[in-house]
């Protein structure tokens, strides 16, 4: 398989939660943005619409002033929409082709793959820049998600030139398990944004990619942009 020249995402990758209240979502995001991360995706499953669009429209606005890139779940056209750095696609939400073409060569394409390794060789065949697999743990956001082995890990890292993310009750306390096994990126709901201090987990998070994958995801956009350099990683 063709290995990417770019930077690989790696760290923490901050997903929002449902959250209608536009305030207190944005204070929720600023809060955890602050307290580092790679990525972040929106995702708000309750809002549709024009309403929805201008949530993401707010939460890029935060992104952009953290120095943080952001992707948007499900929708390639809202992505386009509001100049997103990104889509993320499920199993119903299209392809990468369809969606590299719209974003264009730069723009963050990843796909889900739950507990399915055909998916993830697909999606980098595709030219995703990262397969998620999940659900690592028992969720609180999605409790009937499958289970998915660490095993898969283990085999993206080895096999596929694309980082690796993992997702599904993710907590400080179980994410070691996840980098030791290959996990590039650990994408976080509950943990972070139902914390009571969503700065202070979210550096957390940062301490423990500094441990363990010997990588600072704080350091700002423009350094290393949370991304390590392919010339860094394993041949
Ligand atoms: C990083 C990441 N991984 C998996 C998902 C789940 O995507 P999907 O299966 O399309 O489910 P919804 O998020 O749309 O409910 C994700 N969003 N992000
Ligand atoms: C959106 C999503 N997708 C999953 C999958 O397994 O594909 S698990 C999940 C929810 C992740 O939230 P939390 O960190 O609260 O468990
Ligand atoms: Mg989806």
């Amino acid at each position: 398989m063709t290995m990417r020249t770019e930077p690989r995402l790696r760290g923490l990758y901050l997903i929002t939660p449902d959250d209608a209240d536009d305030s207190r979502l944005h204070a929720r995001v600023r809060a955890a943005l602050a307290g580092g991360a790679a990525l972040l995706q929106y995702r708000n499953k309750a809002l549709a619409g024009a309403r929805q669009q201008a949530q993401a429209a707010a939460v890029l606005a935060l992104c952009r002033a953290a120095g943080v890139p952001m992707v948007v779940n499900d929708s390639v056209e809202l992505a386009h929409a509001i100049g997103a750095d990104g889509v993320h696609l499920g199993r119903d939400d299209g392809d990468v082709a369809g969606a590299r073409e719209r974003l264009g060569a730069a723009a963050i394409i990843g796909v889900s793959c739950y507990d399915e390794w055909w998916r993830a060789e697909a999606g980098a065949r595709a030219g995703a820049d990262y397969v998620a697999f999940g659900a690592m743990f028992d969720s609180p956001t999605k409790p009937a998600a499958v289970r998915a082995p660490l095993a898969l890990l283990q085999r993206a890292r080895d096999e596929l030139g694309v980082a690796v993310a993992a997702i599904g009750g993710i907590t400080v306390a179980n994410a070691a398990t996840l980098l030791d096994a290959g996990a590039d990126l650990l994408a976080v709901i509950s943990d972070v944004f139902g914390a009571a201090d969503a700065s202070a987990r979210a550096a957390a998070y940062g301490v423990l990619f500094s441990a363990v994958a010997g990588v600072d995801p704080r350091t700002p956009r423009g350094d290393n942009d949370g991304l390590l350099p392919q010339a860094e990683q394993e041949p």
